[in-house]
């Protein structure tokens, strides 16, 4: 565990850049420090790394302090990624990923092996090996970065602002494969971000600081969003609170209605006795499950259904794994207010009405206020 006690960092010119900061970073998981420009967020990773000394205070590795450990091999247990990559210009991206291997004496082959086996973790084709950093895209270069960072296979990462420099569907492909990898090598990852969305969407804890370089709260994201410490976190966290806390919310708790569904080759009978008074549109799957698209049973003729008469759905949500605010936004977005849940495999599970979505909302909303209140 990275155990940062009560640290403050003066710069010479008298700038608090860090103020008594003490946060537990748990191991194995992202803790994302986040806030506004100037609050310290890159002052204190780099004080994790040595980069920067602390004036005051004391920041512990596993229970030993790393003012005590040389530098190299602190370093080196911890890869660092930062905004722009920082590649070598130089150097191909396999040479680029292979650096701290080479660094700590591994012959040229084992340490290009290495790097080959890390692009395919990133998601990087292999074909880019032997290309420049000039002749890869934004968000390929980060992905470089995160590989050059993992090489060596450091227990820690150290994440200053990576994926800033990208627009923001590059940016959500990175977020994923971060999550992806981490699910895999299970690394103690301390990310800085000013931005409130990736902190909620990648951290287990999330330490927001206030300009002057203090902490306002450490709390993983559901709690900030449920219960923010004061008006500046509130602030920090934006509008719609209410609904991204929606998305740690399972969907798992919706009842779904099975009943008013008709495969495209419906009989007439079955047309007839899957309408219900309460759903006055039936939804209508090809013969392999999927949905197609709804329609009033008036409009439906037994052996003559054609996707093309059918109301679009919107988009489905994958029942028990996404959560209750993609079943909100698939209700809102359907035409007949009603929500189409799938299975894993994209078969229809059943549908549910924006209403009962609104009984779940306020039914979690509920538990995760008693929740809040047992853990505070
Ligand atoms: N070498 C330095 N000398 C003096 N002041 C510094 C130095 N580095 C940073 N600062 C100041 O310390 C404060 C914290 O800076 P830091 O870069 O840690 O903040 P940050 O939260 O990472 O900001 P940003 O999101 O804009 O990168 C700022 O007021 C900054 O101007």
């Amino acid at each position: 565990m990275i155990r940062i006690d009560s640290v403050t960092k003066r710069y010479p010119d008298g700038t608090v850049a860090v103020d008594r900061l003490s946060l537990e970073i748990p191991d194995r998981s992202i803790t994302v420090l986040v806030g506004p420009s100037g609050c310290g967020k890159t002052t204190t990773l780099r004080m994790i790394n040595r980069m920067v000394e602390p004036s005051e205070g004391a920041i512990t590795l596993d229970g030993v302090d790393i003012s005590r450990q040389p530098v190299n091999s602190l370093r080196r247990s911890m890869g660092y990624v930062i905004q722009n990559a920082g590649l070598f210009q130089h150097r191909t991206i396999v040479d680029n990923i292979a650096t701290v291997p080479r660094l700590l004496g591994w012959n040229k082959a084992r340490a290009r092996s290495r790097a080959r086996e890390l692009m395919e973790r990133v998601g990087l084709d292999g074909s880019l090996a032997k290309r420049y950093p000039y002749q890869l895209s934004g968000g390929q270069q980060q992905r470089v970065g995160v590989a050059r960072a993992l090489a060596a296979d450091p227990p820690v990462l150290l994440m200053d602002e990576p994926f800033s420099a990208v627009d923001p569907i590059v940016r959500k492909g990175l977020q994923e494969e971060l999550l992806r990898i981490q699910d895999e090598l299970g690394k103690t990852i301390v990310f800085v971000t000013h931005d409130i969305d990736e902190a909620i969407r990648l951290g287990s804890m999330v330490a927001v600081m206030r300009t002057g370089g203090r902490l306002a709260q450490f709390a993983p994201p559901a709690e900030l969003l449920s219960s923010p410490a004061d008006t500046f976190v509130e602030d920090f966290l934006g509008v719609d609170r209410g609904i991204r806390r929606l998305s740690f919310f399972t969907s798992e708790t919706l009842e779904l209605e099975k009943t008013p569904i008709v495969a495209v080759d419906a009989t007439a009978e079955q047309i007839a006795s899957r309408s219900t008074s309460e759903t006055p549109y039936l939804l209508v799957t090809g013969l392999d499950g999927r949905p197609l698209g709804w329609s009033e049973p008036g409009d439906l003729v037994a052996g003559d259904i054609t996707p093309e008469q059918l109301l679009s759905y919107g988009h489905p949500f994958e029942y028990g794994r996404d959560s209750l605010r993609a079943a909100l936004d698939a209700a809102v977005l359907s035409p007949t207010g009603w929500a189409v849940a799938v299975d894993g495999a994209g078969r229809a599970a059943g549908v549910v009405s924006q209403q009962t979505i609104g009984e779940a909302i306020r039914a979690a909303h509920a538990k995760g206020l008693t929740d809040a209140k047992v853990a505070g």
